[in-house]
């Protein structure tokens, strides 16, 4: 990994980072070995299954790394890698020593099912583990609650099913009760599944299991809907949550263009994300007008929406409006505050903005005297709660059999996560420290302003300071980074 001289290595109690040559720049995950001295280590019992033994090169080479950005210059450096996840060689557990638990946290997405039954398959199936245990109802169940065994048979067919099978909760994060739990029940290996704030939680035991000196291997598999988790391509459940949304989107468009001057509304999931709205619109070819936290809009005046609605049904007679839950809320804060209200684990509440912009636009028509048929979906929680689409199923699988290789490979306090089509490892921290945002100078939001037609909603002055604003791009994109993100703002001048 380049000359020794170049290569240096900086180990934090939070970071783990090494360097090489070029620019190069490892941001690595924990491992048992950093804090336990003389771990055993065991063949990997992979090389005598019949089912893996024929793939040729079967083990991942153990400094094998994961470039974030693909798009370069030719000069430009190397840049920051993670660890390119799969089985290794030698692993630090014996299946017999092995008790694994799985817990899932925060909301529900599809394909929390689906990844369960796969580390449970993986422990079994790969390493011959056979204890493995479901912690219920999320963090709380830690220690409120008794844990149910899993087994390849139990868990065969809960991929047909939304939701858990686990139970999942908001709040109940009590570190030391959690961490005296694991101790307790002599498990080994904890495969923690949720979304940004889960991760955080996975965190704070990961550091608390390294104090205690404990062999505990703390893995976490990134799941929300509303793929905000940075760093990941994408989360689990979002492409089916898209395919989803198509059917209240077709029924908002049947229904406005059946009525005369008709409106759909479609509220949609995506706290402070647009992701959701913007590739439903993308997919859907209906939508006329897309909301999304990341754009904020107007009612009133010239450029605002009210005038556009109106300028919609005198062209085309309807018009179909998908509006992301954390859309406009600047606007109906004014209105009708929740104050601070939060949810258990510390969420900010919002009002349904779904509502309040379809009650504006009937208000508006009823002053100005014009004729309107507005109807309003909320198929939200109907999204969230369907079983995983089959390219979610082998997402899923992939996450969760990659997760499992990590922690037999003795590697711990890491997120699991897909980085440019690859399997990696990443440090709880980059996962931790920011949210994925759509980023409206990018590329993908002209691409949907361009095939709506709706306004932008924004002066000159607001997108100059839109394009210098910090958010990372998506990663959703057909391989479009940071690089690429200034070509194309470049492109726009
Ligand atoms: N900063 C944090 N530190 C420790 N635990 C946290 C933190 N934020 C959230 N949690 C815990 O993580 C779990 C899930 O968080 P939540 O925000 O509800 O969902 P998600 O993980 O999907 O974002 C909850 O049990 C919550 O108590
Ligand atoms: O009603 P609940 O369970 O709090 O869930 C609503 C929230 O769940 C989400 O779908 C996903 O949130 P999480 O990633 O925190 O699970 C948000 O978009 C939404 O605001
Ligand atoms: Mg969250």
């Amino acid at each position: 990994m380049g000359s020794e001289q170049n290569n240096r290595a900086v180990n934090s109690h939070m970071m783990k980072v090494e360097t090489g040559d070029y620019g190069y720049v490892l941001e690595d995950v924990p491992h048992l070995t950093d804090y336990i001295d003389q771990l055993p280590t065991y063949p990997n019992p992979l090389r005598s299954n019949p089912a893996y033994s024929v793939v040729k090169q079967y083990f991942v080479n153990v400094d094998d790394t994961v470039p974030q950005k693909v798009v370069v210059h030719k000069d430009s450096p190397r840049g920051i890698h993670f660890r390119r996840a799969g089985p290794r060689q030698k692993v630090y557990f014996s299946p017999d020593e092995v008790h694994a638990c799985i817990v899932t946290c925060g909301g529900l997405c599809p394909g929390l099912n689906t990844v369960i039954r796969e580390i449970v398959c993986a422990l079994y199936h790969m390493y011959g583990i056979t204890r493995v245990s479901g912690i219920e109802g999320g963090y709380r169940g830690f220690y409120s609650r008794n844990t149910i065994p899993l087994t390849p048979k139990i868990v065969n067919d809960i991929h047909k099913r939304g939701g858990t099978v686990l139970g999942t909760s908001r709040g109940g994060h009590d570190k030391m009760k959690i961490v005296d739990s694991i101790q307790d029940r002599g498990i080994n290996q904890v495969y923690i599944i949720g979304g940004d704030g889960t991760q955080k939680g996975a965190a704070v035991i990961f550091e608390e299991v390294r104090r205690r000196g404990l062999k505990v291997a703390i893995a976490g598999i990134p799941k929300t809907i509303d793929n905000d988790i940075p760093v990941i391509d994408k989360s689990f459940g979002f492409d089916t949550a898209v395919e989803e949304a198509q059917r209240a989107i077709n029924a908002a468009h049947v229904e406005a263009e059946s009525a005369e001057n008709g409106v759909g509304v479609v509220k949609l999931m995506g706290r402070y994300s647009g992701f959701i709205a913007m590739y439903a619109t993308l997919a859907s070819r209906d939508v006329d007008l897309c909301l999304i936290p990341e754009s904020p809009f107007y009612l009133e005046g010239e450029g605002g929406l009210f005038e556009y609605v109106e300028k919609r049904l005198k062209e085309d007679g309807h018009m179909v409006i998908v509006i992301a839950e954390g859309a406009g809320q600047d606007l109906l804060d004014k209105e009708q505050s929740l104050g601070n209200a939060q949810d258990a684990s510390g969420n900010k509440l919002l009002a349904d903005n779904g509502l309040w912009i379809s009650q504006k636009i009937k208000d508006h028509f009823a002053r100005n005297k014009l004729q309107l048929t507005l109807k309003y979906i909320d198929p939200t929680y109907m999204i969230r709660a369907i079983p995983s689409n089959a390219s979610d199923n082998v997402y899923c699988t992939l996450l969760a059999q990659s997760c499992v290789h990590g922690a037999m490979a003795g590697y711990t306090g890491y997120t699991s996560g897909l980085v440019n089509g690859r399997q990696t490892y990443i440090p709880f921290n980059r996962i931790n420290e920011q949210r994925n945002h759509v980023v409206i100078t990018d590329r993908m939001w002209a691409r949907l302003l361009s095939s709506t037609n709706q306004p932008s909603f924004l002066c000159k002055i607001a997108i100059a300071k839109a394009k210098e604003e910090d958010f990372p791009p998506t990663q959703l994109l057909d391989g479009e980074n940071c690089n690429d993100e200034k070509i194309s703002n470049e492109d726009d001048k």
